[in-house]
């Protein structure tokens, strides 16, 4: 992170939304008022609050409502969208499953990752081709989601019903940019970095992946409980490049190569990806902190009504650093369970990530990062990084 920033700032993106789609955004007043706070914010601290978002707060609450009542149900009922290696390594994680710097986070998932068909990217897709696992109960868990993500992606995947009440939204706000957010996000974060709006369209991220995360943090007297007494580190420092699947599964697909000791170690090799991240995370529990350049921590407090938005390590590759992700962590504190859905902004699954030459000039005209490979890096994650990276 680049400075000592003591709060993180809340940016009305609603004049940025208005004009996203018109080819002059860059010369209205209000576009540019937005893009100089993402600029500052993005610069100072990697982390700012998103608010006039355009998502209805009715659906970010849901979000959480079904969520909650998921993670309610017992153990039994969770396991049965339990995710290994055969459901593509999307579903549910328990509590301690998912490892940060050797530490079991104290808390449990679901994990979801844009849908890839057999075939789609070759080999190098294989292993996590296949669908999300969504639970049957709550029984509205799946379409809720679906229109979740396609109002944050801008991917229309869900016909019938939802894509007509989504078409009534649009109506009644009379705004196309409700339906991709974090496009629109990007598209005031290229014009903040000295770009043209469309710099991440196309080959780099004009047909996004996404992952999402559903998690769970227990409250303070059962994350200390006999289980595991000592940890209640919700989800250990780390800045946005993904989190690793559950170890045990990664064993049962590359069971022969590593140690479990060693698949910690190399776990910790960082691993570039994700471009932006926004959090919807419960109204009442402050949990989320972000360290600052002295290595304060500062509380991402939640402000109902906003996404957290945070820079990830692909974003900061394509700005020669100029934009760096910060590192943060979360520690539920609070006796009461809480909930956060991460979604995670991605590039093109094959897109080439290296950093951009207007933004090499910028930062003294020397390439700061290699080449990489997005697809590639994600398929590492969740396969081969523990051996190559
Ligand atoms: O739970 C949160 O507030 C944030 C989680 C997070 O940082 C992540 O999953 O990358
Ligand atoms: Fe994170």
């Amino acid at each position: 992170m680049a400075t000592d920033f003591k709060f993180i700032p809340i940016i009305d993106i609603s004049p940025l939304l208005a004009k996203c789609n018109d080819p002059k955004m860059d010369e209205d007043q209000g576009v540019s008022k937005v893009v100089k706070q993402l600029d500052q914010a993005c610069r100072e601290a990697g982390f700012f609050y998103v608010k006039g978002h355009g998502i209805p707060d009715s659906l970010v609450k849901e979000v959480k409502d079904v969520t909650h009542k998921y993670f309610d149900l017992p153990y039994e009922e969770k396991i049965k969208i339990k995710m290994s290696a055969a459901t593509g390594f999307r579903g549910y994680q328990r509590v301690g499953e998912n490892v940060t710097h050797s530490r079991p986070d104290m808390h449990e998932a679901i994990d979801c990752y844009r849908e890839i068909k057999g075939g789609m990217y070759g080999a190098l897709g294989e292993p996590m081709e296949g669908s999300n696992k969504w639970p049957d109960n709550p029984s509205n868990f799946k379409s809720l989601l679906e229109e979740y993500i396609s109002l944050l992606t801008g991917m229309l995947s869900i016909l019938s019903f939802y894509l007509f009440s989504l078409f009534i939204i649009i109506i009644i706000n009379n705004s196309w940019s409700l339906t991709d957010l974090s496009r629109n996000i990007m598209r005031g974060i290229a014009l903040a970095l000295g770009g043209s709006p469309d710099e991440f369209d196309g080959e780099k991220a004009g047909d996004p992946f996404w992952v999402m995360r559903l998690i769970g943090y227990p409250g303070a007297t059962s994350a200390n409980g006999s289980e595991m007494p000592e940890n209640d580190i919700g989800c250990g420092a780390h800045t946005d490049y993904g989190k690793v699947s559950g170890l045990a599964d990664l064993h049962a697909y590359i069971p022969t190569i590593l140690t479990p000791k060693l698949s910690v170690i190399l776990f910790l090799k960082k691993l570039y990806r994700c471009l932006l991240t926004l959090v919807n995370q419960d109204d009442d529990i402050p949990a989320l902190q972000v360290r600052n350049r002295s290595g304060e921590l500062i509380l991402a407090v939640p402000i109902p009504g906003t996404f957290v938005c945070n820079i990830g390590d692909m974003l900061k590759i394509w700005s020669n650093g100029l934009y760096e992700s910060t590192l943060h962590q979360v520690i539920n504190n609070s006796p009461k369970y809480r909930v956060s859905v991460a979604f995670f902004y991605e590039p093109n699954f094959n897109a080439v990530v290296e950093p951009l030459e207007f933004c090499k000039q910028k930062t003294g005209g020397i390439k700061k990062f290699e080449r990489a490979v997005y697809g590639e890096h994600l398929v590492r994650k969740v396969l081969t990084n523990f051996v190559t990276d």
